[in-house]
């Protein structure tokens, strides 16, 4: 098998399984897959590829089963798009808490892939099918005792995830009905806008340092992004987690509301959203995200390296195993 572009990835379209012209030939000469001229940074889609469907949901295009695109579901993420609002749902249903293992990164990237490559899609819900759960964040099992190997094809997926959602065209919405801890958080904060659940018992935020390890910068600038750098600074070093109520005073969500509420709630706000020309939309949404996205895109190798040497440390393993240990003796 020879090795693929190092431009390859999932924005081309024919990830993951890759066509001729992405995979090297042993002249081992870089060729990019062919859809990559479109494809302006990787994991991010260019506004070129989203065609403006300002006031309707655009047209199924061809060849692709209807069924398919009204709702998929591979294993840890059940997607349903309802055609006649342009409006899809991907609800994360990976038992026990939602953990962002590298399947679920994978399955994730592909999911919303095919939504972005929809244009009878607009706008994305993300939620949770497993109660009080939104999400746990990163899988710490995938951080622990691995090989250099897995960790950088782990955290090259936590990077594509996160490029994603943060620079997806579409309208991207959390529906947060349970508790969110850091890579679940990054998530929500990724997003456009953010609708918890009401309820005290439900948190929210980077808590990395209570793990003994850092929030990489751009989770940071993410987070700086939503509530300004007073309030990111100290939460971040306090790695707090924020109660619901909390949440919204200091600006991490934009609104709570009642459990049995919540799925109406961010069908009405993206409806409001939607009424927006997409154009003018997109095009401020790349404006303010931009300086961001590009900052881990140039360094994306760099981010990858650190991550290795980061978590291969003796210590960091360590603080990790005592908190999954803590986290084990909790449960059981
Ligand atoms: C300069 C620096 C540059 C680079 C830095 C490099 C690296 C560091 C960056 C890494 C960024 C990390 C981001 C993360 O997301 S780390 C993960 C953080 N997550 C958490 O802290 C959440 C932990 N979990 C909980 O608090 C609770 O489980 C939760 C979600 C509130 C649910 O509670 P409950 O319903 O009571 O469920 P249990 O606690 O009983 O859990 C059930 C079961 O799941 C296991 N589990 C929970 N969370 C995780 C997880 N994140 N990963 C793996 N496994 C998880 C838990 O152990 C239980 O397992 P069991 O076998 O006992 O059933």
């Amino acid at each position: 098998m020879f090795p693929v572009s190092p431009n390859y990835g999932s924005g081309c379209p024919c990830f993951p399984t890759p066509c001729a012209q992405a995979v090297l030939g042993s002249t081992s000469t870089p060729v990019p897959c062919p859809a990559l001229p479109a494809c302006v940074p990787p994991g991010v889609l260019p506004l070129s590829r989203r065609p403006p469907a300002w006031g309707r949901a655009a047209r199924q295009p061809p060849g692709l089963p209807l069924a398919l695109a009204r709702a998929f579901s591979n294993n840890k993420i059940l997607v349903e798009l309802d055609e006649s609002s342009g409006v899809a749902t991907m609800k994360f249903k990976s038992p026990p808490v939602n953990s962002l293992s590298l399947d679920f990164l994978t399955e994730f990237c592909i999911s919303l892939e095919k939504l972005e490559n929809n244009r009878a899609c607009r706008g994305v819900i993300l939620t949770s099918a497993i109660p009080k759960i939104f999400s746990s964040g990163l899988d710490i099992t995938e951080m622990c005792g691995k090989s250099t190997e897995h960790y950088a094809e782990f955290w090259r997926a936590v990077q594509e995830m996160w490029l994603r959602v943060y620079g997806c065209n579409m309208v991207m919405i959390a529906a947060v009905n349970g508790s969110s801890p850091a890579g679940g958080c990054l998530i929500a904060l990724s997003c456009d806008y953010r609708i918890m659940v009401d309820n005290p018992k439900f948190s929210i935020g980077l808590n990395e340092t209570q793990l003994g390890i850092v929030a990489p910068f751009w989770f940071k600038d993410t987070f700086v992004n939503v509530v300004g750098q007073r309030i990111a600074e100290r939460s971040l070093q306090l790695g707090a987690l924020h109660p619901a109520p909390e949440a919204l005073k200091l600006g991490v969500v934009d609104e709570l509301v009642p459990e049995e509420k919540l799925q109406e709630r961010a069908a009405a706000v993206m409806a409001q959203w939607l009424a927006l020309p997409d154009h003018a939309r997109q095009i401020t949404k790349s404006m303010m995200r931009k300086t961001v996205l590009d900052r881990l895109i140039s360094h994306r190798e760099e981010d990858i390296q650190h991550f290795i040497s980061f978590t291969s440390k003796e210590s960091i393993q360590k603080s990790l195993r005592m908190y999954m240990e803590m986290l084990r003796k909790k449960s059981g």
